[in-house]
């Protein structure tokens, strides 16, 4: 019986989800480690497209639960302190990392999920129930999520998009960012980089031409670029940046602070209870945002173990002493953008915040006395980037006319010569596209084949860049060394992205092999895009069903909390009754998770009325309490 309620209502979903058109339009994303926001032209105007509950950006959160279900955004990012080690976040991080990269190992220490090696060398994630999904896989249904979301909002199938990704992206991590679309089904007509869609969200309706900064800390990454705005060209001078420095760094030292005073206080050793973990970070990042507003805060968490609880002042300027090597990891950068643009700070006409992170005032503070000007508050620091996509999007469908992009690529490309040399080929900060010409030869008598490695970097030893391909060069007809001649291309397409491609001295085309620098083989990306695919109609009813059970799980959990610190001060017939409300609910739950319940407005309201009853009983505490006191 409860079985063919839920088939009715998946065949009821289906003509509902179905849009009658597919849009022209190109939407802008902003794919970020933290939370996504999508845009569209409307008119001459980029708007942001709110979720069905209103919501502006969705956390780039992706949780699979043990039935095979996945949560995407808010559902996921709710049910995380619960399923945490089966809740991903911040993935953008690894994308397009190998396993033994020096901040991928850094995120292994301290993350509540398991991070393993794919056998590519890659860094991939894994759930309990051992499952494995890249970085882009992860990206990819965040970003199906963006497109369902402008879906809805547009009444119509969405196709192409425009996705950003931070200046400092390299091959590899720009690579993974397109592959993560294919899985979303969405085809990516252009990847921007961050602090330029950003420009291009502050530049558009002014007429001011000069020269601006963009400084975008975000959860994950930080960027600065310079541009020359002028007549409607968007040109970038230059680019700087760390792909490993965000508002997750600044939370992780928040987390160990708490951690070591929980120990000094108590003598125990929180590192390796995953679940306390979570709970202190998600405690750690809302004092962090509060202290943007208030000087002092609380961070409380009862029953951190089955004794303790923590209880913590915060004050603004405890976390601008403990981070403050963090701020100024960004001036070094600074500096190297504007001298890369030939420019002095004092040539600098604008300054433009961007990524959550620039909230917090003494990055405003450090930003100001850095460039000796106030920043512009102009745009908005958490909608900015995807306006901006949104903008580059309707250029590239001819919505929007007499805006010209001018982007660079942020990393030198080259090959390595012997001994392990990085020899340079386009130096960085090169306008895109941009391609270059190079010959070579064999150095051995009869050779018919070369390797060649392609790096970007900026040292001077290959072995400190990153290896974006090596490509061989097969069937060259055997003959005296260094008479054959190769001409091999280098080219960078406006994305960023780079193709090789070589031809012997008779001018035909000759055999290379390039290795893809996504990591992920063809038949592997036609895979991920089938089972992105399957999250077809009856999938979305089951998410909303589990969604349902989430939130009726956490109202047990945090009912539970509350019964175990109040539990003397309640009294038996409450306490009884209570108890078994919770049990019931603890049962529907599972029911719906197994899938033989379906009913969400049953679960919806048994979280309700437990809701309700409990608050009842807390209210009784409370007044018995009071009453002690007088
Ligand atoms: N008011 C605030 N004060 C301090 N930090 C904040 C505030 N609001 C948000 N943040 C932090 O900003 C970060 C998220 O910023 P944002 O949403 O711009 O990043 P993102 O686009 O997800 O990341 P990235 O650009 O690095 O990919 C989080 O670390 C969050 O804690």
């Amino acid at each position: 019986m409860l079985r063919s309620v839920w088939r009715s209502q998946g065949r009821r979903a289906t003509s509902a989800f179905r849009n009658a058109s597919t849009t022209r339009q190109v939407i802008g994303i902003d794919l970020g480690t933290t939370n996504s926001a999508v845009a569209v032209m409307e008119g001459q105007t980029p708007k942001i497209l709110e979720d069905s509950e209103g919501r502006r950006t969705t956390p780039s959160t992706v949780a699979f639960t043990k039935e095979g279900g996945v949560l995407v955004g808010e559902a996921a990012k709710r049910q995380s302190i619960l399923n945490h080690e089966n809740t991903f976040y911040a993935t953008k991080r690894l994308m397009g990392r190998k396993f033994s990269d020096e901040e991928v190992r850094r995120d292994v220490k301290v993350s509540p999920y398991r991070i393993s090696e794919h056998e590519n060398g890659d860094a991939w994630l894994e759930t309990t129930y051992g499952m494995k999904y890249s970085p882009s896989q992860i990206g990819g249904y965040v970003l199906a999520e963006m497109k369902r979301i402008a879906e809805g909002g547009l009444g119509a199938d969405v196709r192409n998009a425009v996705v950003t990704v931070p200046a400092y992206f390299n091959d590899a991590q720009r690579q993974a960012t397109k592959v993560a679309g294919d899985i979303a089904g969405l085809k990516v007509l252009r990847v921007v980089n961050e602090p330029t869609a950003a420009s291009l969200a502050y530049g558009l309706d002014k007429q001011k031409d000069g020269i601006v900064a963009v400084y975008d800390l975000g959860g994950g990454t930080f960027d600065i670029s310079i541009l020359d705005i002028e007549d409607g060209v968007f040109e970038v001078r230059s680019t700087n940046g760390d792909t490993h420095l965000g508002g997750e760094d600044f939370d992780h030292i928040l987390v160990n602070y708490i951690l070591d005073s929980f120990e000094v206080g108590t003598g125990k050793d929180l590192r390796k209870d995953r679940l306390a973990i979570q709970r202190i970070r998600q405690a750690a990042e809302k004092a962090k945002i509060e202290l943007s507003h208030v000087k002092t805060t609380r961070i409380e968490l009862p029953f951190i173990t089955d004794s303790d609880n923590i209880s913590l002042e915060l004050t603004e300027d405890q976390l601008d002493d403990m981070s403050l090597h963090l701020i100024q990891r960004t001036i070094t950068p600074l500096k190297k953008a504007i001298k890369d643009a030939d420019l002095e700070v004092t040539d600098i006409d604008e300054v433009i915040l961007v990524g959550g992170m620039t909230r917090m005032p003494k990055i405003r503070k450090t930003v100001q006395d850095f460039f000796k000007k106030a920043p512009s508050v102009a745009v908005n620091p958490d909608e900015a980037v995807a306006l901006g996509a949104a903008i580059q999007g309707a250029v590239l469908s001819g919505e929007v006319k007499d805006v010209l992009l001018l982007d660079v690529t942020p990393l030198t490309l080259g090959i390595e010569t012997y001994g392990g040399i990085f020899s340079p080929l386009i130096p960085r900060n090169t306008t895109v596209p941009c391609k270059i010409q190079q010959l070579y030869s064999t150095a051995v008598d009869g050779q018919n084949a070369i390797d060649i490695n392609v790096y970007q970097g900026e040292r001077p030893l290959v072995q400190d860049n990153k290896l974006i391909g090596n490509f061989k060069l097969t069937g060259i007809p055997p003959e005296a060394k260094g008479i054959p001649k190769i001409k091999v291309s280098f080219d960078i397409d406006a994305d960023g992205i780079i193709k090789v491609s070589a031809t012997d001295d008779s001018g035909k085309e000759s055999s290379i092999t390039v290795q893809g620098a996504t990591g992920l083989t063809e038949e592997e990306v036609a895979r991920m895009v089938e089972e992105s695919k399957n999250l077809s109609e009856q999938d979305k009813i089951r998410k909303e069903v589990l969604t349902a059970a989430n939130n009726l799980e956490l109202i047990c959990f945090d009912t539970e909390q509350a019964i175990e610190q109040f539990k003397k001060l309640i009294d038996e017939a409450s306490l009884t009754n209570l108890l078994s409300k919770v049990k019931e609910m603890r049962a529907l739950v599972e029911e719906a998770r197994n899938g033989d319940f379906a009913d969400i407005s049953v679960l919806n309201t048994g979280q309700e009325q437990l809701k309700a009853e409990a608050l009842v009983v807390m209210e009784k505490v409370i007044a018995a309490s009071r009453e002690k006191k007088v």
